[in-house]
């Protein structure tokens, strides 16, 4: 049911112009950077088609920016935050109801755009030195977790109680492991620095392994979820390779049809070589990627005959090469409290499903996650959000549509801190890289978390879209530059002819590429891995 309310949403979202937050034309404010970066509402991160259908002002229709600057000063008119918790969970049936009944948030009026100003950084300053007021006080939601023991809250993944489920003379975990104990196994399984430098490839087989090899589980249990996990592990990675081999399966047959059809019936020579080279390239795998198949297959092979096989065993090895150095797994760092994670890219990369698919595998693992719906242009991305906290049991910090976005990542990281969340997950609206204005409202974002703590935001993950091609290069480039980018996730790597576009990506940025979305699904997202990425863009075998 709720993967068909999402389905809805996306479709009601996008189709319904009222929802998108109204925001003058840019060629009224045309601000430089700088002052841009204090006026979000001036600002529109939709596409140019998406424009000529947004909801909004008429054109005639004026905007009081003079006073939205004016009232900057006040933090009085920060915008309320709802921190929803699992206990204070807007209920799916309301939303539903909602979605159904069209009911969802209005273009704003300029009584909402009064308090909807950005806040001052000096105010921001100030924010996290002053007491709470009475009333934050009494909007505090109750802690989910405050009637549980925080750490027995948090640590029993789904896939072990489904073990503990199934055998009946399993004792419960929640009472096993020690709050130390817990800490260090959350630690070790998203490889955090706390725990030191351990390496953790997949976040869930990790947690398992942590949890069995935990001294403080009671005997047999360990014995008994190791044997389920060895044959669910081997399963799934098959499971995996098929998929992953699936969805870059247009990728992989264009590019070893055209090799193929290629070396029929030709030796290897500088013709050849050439030939393939340009291949290589519009396949999108990039210039030094390309020579460096073409030299090693040189080097092997020059005036011998070579088939399409050879080529694909080649080219998997040299891909493999340049993909192995960024295929890194995603380093949390638990000292934080949380370790807060900004996510950023242009118009819909995928980062809200991301996010909601990243938020279940960090809650299903036992950390406690707080979601931030930093979108704050779209309530249909608001609600999207909201809908993807209550399948991942994870909290939400939201605001009003049209909110300036670097105030609600402020609040969201104190409201974090409060809660003593793990994991705080920022959503930012997507934006063109090309887009100045907006680029710098990211900036910032960024900026406003550092007052809070200089290390933040911890990790400023970029999603790109598989399908783009080679724009993708530079919203790499621009994002890097404007917002920190430290590492990356592709989306919708299922059933794009442009998957070697990651290839080049990686050669030419060296960013960790954390994972990989094949899917609209809750699951469709995995941990990258270089030599089966490799594999399945070259066609050859698992
Ligand atoms: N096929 C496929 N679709 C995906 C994947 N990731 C996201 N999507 C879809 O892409 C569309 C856009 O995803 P969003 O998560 O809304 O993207 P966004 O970047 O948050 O979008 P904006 O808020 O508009 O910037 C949605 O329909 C998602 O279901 C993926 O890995 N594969």
């Amino acid at each position: 049911m709720a993967l068909d309310f999402i389905k809805k949403v996306f479709t009601f979202g996008r189709s319904k112009p009222a929802e998108e937050a109204p925001r003058p034309e840019e060629e009224q404010t045309a601000p430089g950077p700088q002052e841009a970066a204090d006026l979000p509402l001036a600002t529109d991160p939709v596409l140019p088609e998406e424009m000529d259908t947004a909801g909004g002002p008429a054109d005639d229709e004026e905007i009081d920016f003079e006073a939205i600057t004016a009232a900057q000063d006040d933090p009085a008119l920060l915008p309320p935050i709802e921190a929803i918790g699992d206990l204070g969970m807007v209920p799916l049936s309301l939303l539903e109801a909602e979605a159904e009944a069209g009911t969802q948030e209005a273009p704003l009026d300029p009584e909402t755009l009064d308090a909807a100003v950005p806040i001052a950084e000096d105010d921001l300053d100030a924010m996290a030195q002053a007491p709470l007021s009475p009333a934050q006080e009494e909007a505090q939601p109750a802690p989910a977790t405050e009637a549980l023991e925080p750490e027995a809250a948090v640590h029993v993944p789904p896939a072990e109680q489904a073990v503990a489920e199934t055998a009946d003379e399993a004792p419960a975990l929640s009472d096993a492991a020690p709050a130390d104990t817990l800490d260090a196994a959350k630690a070790e399984t998203f490889g955090a620095t706390e725990a030191g430098e351990a390496e953790a490839s997949t976040p869930d087989d990790e947690s398992a392994a942590a949890l069995a090899a935990s001294p403080a589980l009671p005997k047999g249990f360990a014995a008994r979820s190791e044997a389920v996990e060895e044959v669910v592990a081997v399963q799934q990675k098959r499971n995996w390779f098929q998929r992953l081999r699936d969805g870059l399966s247009r990728t992989s047959s264009q590019l070893t049809g055209q090799i193929t059809a290629l070396f029929t019936k030709r030796k290897l020579d500088d013709d050849t070589l050439q030939d393939l080279e340009d291949l290589l390239i519009q396949a999108d795998l990039g210039m030094e990627t390309a020579l460096r198949i073409t030299d090693t297959l040189a080097s092997e092979r020059y005036g011998r005959d070579v088939t399409g096989e050879d080529v694909s065993r080649i080219m998997a090895d040299e891909i493999t090469k340049v993909l192995t150095p960024v295929a890194k797994p995603l380093t949390l760092d638990l000292s934080h409290k949380p370790h807060v994670i900004l996510v950023v890219g242009v118009n819909g990369t995928g980062k809200t499903t991301t996010i909601g698919k990243l938020a279940a595998k960090l809650s299903g693992a036992g950390l406690k996650v707080m979601l931030a719906a930093g979108d704050t242009f779209r309530a249909a991305a608001i609600e999207q959000l909201k809908i993807w906290a209550e399948r991942t049991k994870s909290h939400i910090v939201a605001t009003k549509l049209g909110a300036d976005a670097a105030g609600l990542a402020y609040e969201a990281f104190e409201e974090a801190r409060r809660q003593k969340s793990d994991v705080l997950i920022i959503d930012t609206a997507g934006r063109l890289q090309n887009r100045t204005e907006l680029m710098a409202e990211l900036e910032k974002i960024v900026r406003v978390l550092g007052k809070l703590d200089p290390d933040a935001p911890h990790t400023v993950l970029q999603t790109l879209d598989a399908t783009t091609g080679q724009n993708a290069l530079n919203q790499v480039e621009i994002f890097r530059n404007v917002a920190g980018v430290n590492g990356l996730i592709m989306t919708k790597l299922d059933g794009t002819a442009r998957g070697g576009i990651l290839v080049a990506i990686s050669a030419k940025h060296k960013l960790p590429v954390y994972f990989i979305g094949v899917g609209e699904g809750i699951d469709d997202l995995e941990p990258f891995e270089a030599r089966d990425f490799a594999r399945a863009i070259a066609g050859t075998g698992a």
